[in-house]
């Protein structure tokens, strides 16, 4: 399973990046429960704020969509966000003593804030598919990674994110958004997106966006 037919080619055109993203040294932390309880919070906090700033973006792409189905499935997204995975963020915050009030009042650090306003700063500049390119890593890497930590069924304490993650809501969310991909792509670009001037742009939106990724997990490993 690949979420589709764009994303396997963007992917491959980010090379040592995309790696550099799912395989990070946070990833394989929560994978063997080695990671501190502290980073995991710090980033889970941090995560909170990313995911407001990234519903926003969403919500900025149902302005930006050609079609009602374009804009149902990017509606649906924000609201995926908003609803389903922040809850997860809350309910382990608030066991930590973490509330509302103080996720809400949380200061963005600069990696946060440099990606969300990459992403957000895409949209405004540039068309839906520039904006899609620059969303993607984030829905579809974050599938990919619970996805093959699902199957890894090791020990760890971080079991909720990874079945949050691998488990068949998200990863029917990543088939939808895979399939949005496809559909834009095509129309914007054709049937052979690959021969058109636009695409080096959207996959440099689509690296970016990954490296940006990265730089997010080496900002939780630095609480
Ligand atoms: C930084 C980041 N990237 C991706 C996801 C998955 N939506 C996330 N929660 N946070």
């Amino acid at each position: 399973m690949s979420y589709g037919r764009i994303f396997p080619l963007w992917r491959a055109a980010a090379g040592p990046h995309w790696d550099a993203y799912v395989d990070h040294a946070f990833v394989r932390g929560i994978a063997d429960g080695s990671l501190p309880r502290a980073a995991f919070l710090h980033y889970l906090v941090q995560d909170y704020l990313f995911l407001v700033q990234f519903a926003r973006a969403w919500s900025l792409a149902v302005t930006k969509a050609e079609t009602m189905e374009e804009m149902r499935h990017c509606a649906a997204t924000a609201q995926a966000l908003l609803e389903d995975e922040l809850a997860l963020h809350r309910g382990i915050c608030a066991e930590a003593g973490i509330d509302a009030r103080m996720l809400d009042a949380a200061e963005e650090r600069p990696a946060n804030i440099a990606y969300t306003r990459y992403v957000l700063d895409a949209g405004h500049a540039g068309d839906f598919a520039e904006l899609l390119a620059a969303l993607v890593p984030c829905v579809l890497g974050y599938g990919e990674i619970g996805r093959r930590l699902c199957t890894e069924r090791r020990d760890t304490p971080y079991r909720d994110w990874i079945e949050t993650y691998g488990g068949a809501d998200y990863q029917a969310l990543c088939d939808k958004v895979g399939a949005l991909l496809d559909g834009a792509v095509t129309r914007r670009l054709g049937r052979v997106p690959q021969d058109a001037p636009r695409w080096p742009v959207l996959c440099g939106r689509f690296t970016t966006a990954t490296r940006l990724e990265a730089g997010f997990w080496q900002m939780g490993l630095e609480p």
